[in-house]
């Protein structure tokens, strides 16, 4: 296998040749049988604070978009809230507070940083998320990247480790056209071409959260390779809505780069793994 992707000859059925871990005893995405999910009280409500401002830009991977944030923290150690006027505010929490984008509560014991945003989807809208609900998948899937900056110094310490990672995950499913996802679906032609990035400033990813926060939480693993077995899932229960004509957006980002044949990344979503046992809890 070249380099990984979603193709035949290099999706997740072979990822396993290069990423043996793919085979572990934590992996992601599950299907999610709600019959068999455990009510755990101890369980508290989710808490995501997001400062708009840390948004920086949006990028094509070739394996998805993501919009990336600024997760260094400053000087002083605690974070300011640059409420900076010139912009347009599209900020949809209204909380005035300084911890900004941070993940807190929920099973989470400690503060989760932000540090990006993306997406998985099919290449029809009948399949694309990577969590499925009782065997049951949605168009697509959000998933939002937090690393424990309370217990490590740098993402990628966190991500080795088996409470290093959060990441919350939002199903999309088919209906109306979603206006917080167009200022994402709108930058997407800037994209189209594996290693683009442009500016992308003043975006709250709590825009794009549903009603409510209600959760399924469970220990996974990144659902790309590495496949590093390090991420605490928080699986929101109620979907946001998307419309057929925003996915093909999606579609049309392209997975090579500029010098390479252009071949469009039509899905990049990984099947459910094996359970091995793990419980499945709700609050
Ligand atoms: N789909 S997902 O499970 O939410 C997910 C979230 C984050 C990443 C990621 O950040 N990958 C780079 C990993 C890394 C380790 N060391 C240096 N980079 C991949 C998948
Ligand atoms: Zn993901």
């Amino acid at each position: 296998m070249l380099h990984w992707g979603y193709d035949e000859h290099n999706g997740p059925a072979h990822w396993k040749e290069v990423f043996p871990v793919a085979n572990g005893d934590r992996q992601s995405p599950i299907d999610i049988k709600t019959e068999e999910t455990k009510y755990d009280p101890s369980l508290r409500p989710l808490n995501p604070n997001y400062d708009p401002a840390s948004a920086k830009i949006i990028l094509n991977n070739g394996h998805s978009t993501s919009v990336e944030f600024d997760d260094t923290v400053n000087k002083s150690g605690s974070f300011q809230l640059n409420r900076s006027s010139l912009l347009p505010d599209f900020s949809c929490s209204d909380d005035e507070s300084t911890t900004a984008f941070v993940l807190t509560g929920g099973p989470l014991s400690g503060t989760y940083r932000l540090r990006q945003v993306h997406f998985h989807w099919g290449s029809s809208d009948e399949a694309g998320s990577e969590h499925a609900v009782d065997g049951m998948k949605y168009a697509a899937e959000l998933h939002v990247v937090h690393w424990n900056a309370e217990k490590y110094s740098s993402f990628v310490e966190a991500a080795r480790q088996s409470d290093g990672l959060a990441v919350m995950a939002v199903f999309l499913k088919i209906g109306e056209c979603n206006p917080q996802l167009k200022k994402i679906t709108d930058h997407l032609d800037t994209i189209r071409i594996k290693g683009k990035r442009a500016l992308f400033t003043n975006f709250d990813p709590s825009c794009l959260l549903p009603k409510s926060l209600d959760y399924w939480t469970y220990f996974g693993s990144l659902t790309v390779p590495p496949l590093l077995e390090s991420v605490i899932w928080i699986v929101l229960r109620e979907p946001i809505s998307v419309c057929s004509e925003q996915l093909a957006k999606f579609r049309s980002l392209l997975s090579t780069a500029e010098d390479e044949v252009a071949c469009c990344l039509l899905r990049n979503y990984r099947p459910p793994q094996p359970l091995k046992g793990r419980e499945v809890r709700r609050n």
